[in-house]
């Protein structure tokens, strides 16, 4: 490792950082019942997230198996913006132990960034309402650029705008969509346990899962870095 180069720990941020489940299923219901649709559950809620905002709504409608005209789709996207973004910070906040685990990480001299398919601006004020966006030197979200996860140029294009190193980064995710793009980038990734997917997330073979922050060490990423650069 180059005495140059400071590693990087990229966070997801739905359900990894923050846990938004309760605000997002406030917004995407507004944006049901403005359009005569059923009110769907928290349970449901983690088959539509992962992809961004537009593609909930997407979901939503399709599991209910309803037609969604590009322009219908448009307009509820804008009142998705308008209702998450207007209610914010809402209830969302950090998991438990994630901040004490960024103060550990950024000590040892680790850059933080994140990486999130949730739209930029609502990212970027989401963490800012929290007081932890300063933390981090880049938010990119899933409309930053031309691509988003799964497409591993999310994950290396977000480590390169921060100042980092590909070489030396590690991704920490809680959905099937972030361990395919880590996995995609020769990335190694650290899956919670405790964010939002159907399926648990040892299923997709991440590096390693946790259930607690506390778990997320500076040796563990140490030696997750170390191993890939074998
Ligand atoms: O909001 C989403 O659909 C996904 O957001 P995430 O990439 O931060 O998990
Ligand atoms: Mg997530």
């Amino acid at each position: 490792m180059s005495s140059m180069t400071k590693p990087i720990v990229v966070f997801d941020l739905d359900g990894t950082l923050v846990d938004t489940a309760p605000d997002l299923l406030d917004s995407l219901n507004h944006c049901l019942s403005q359009s005569g649709m059923e009110k769907v559950d928290p349970t449901a809620l983690r088959r539509f997230v992962g992809h961004g905002g537009r593609v909930m709504i997407e979901r939503a409608f399709e599991a209910q198996k309803k037609q969604l005209s590009p322009e219908q789709l448009d307009w509820l996207v804008g009142l998705f913006l308008e209702h998450y973004g207007a209610h914010m910070p809402g209830r969302s906040e950090l998991f438990i132990g994630a901040a004490e685990a960024m103060d550990r990480l950024a000590a040892d001299g680790y850059t933080l960034a994140v990486c999130t398919n949730k739209f930029e601006t609502l990212s970027v004020k989401l963490l800012t309402e929290l007081g932890h966006a300063d933390r981090f030197a880049a938010i990119c979200g899933g409309d930053t650029f031309s691509f988003r996860k799964p497409d591993p140029r999310h994950l290396t294009e977000t480590i390169l705008r921060a100042g980092g190193d590909p070489g030396h980064a590690v991704m920490i995710g809680d959905s099937r969509t972030d361990i395919d793009t880590a996995k995609a980038a020769g990335i190694p990734v650290v899956a919670v346990d405790f964010g939002y997917t159907d399926l648990p997330v040892h299923t997709f073979e991440p590096s390693r899962v946790i259930s607690h922050f506390d778990e997320l060490t500076v040796d563990m990423t140490k030696g997750l870095i170390m191993a890939a650069a074998l």
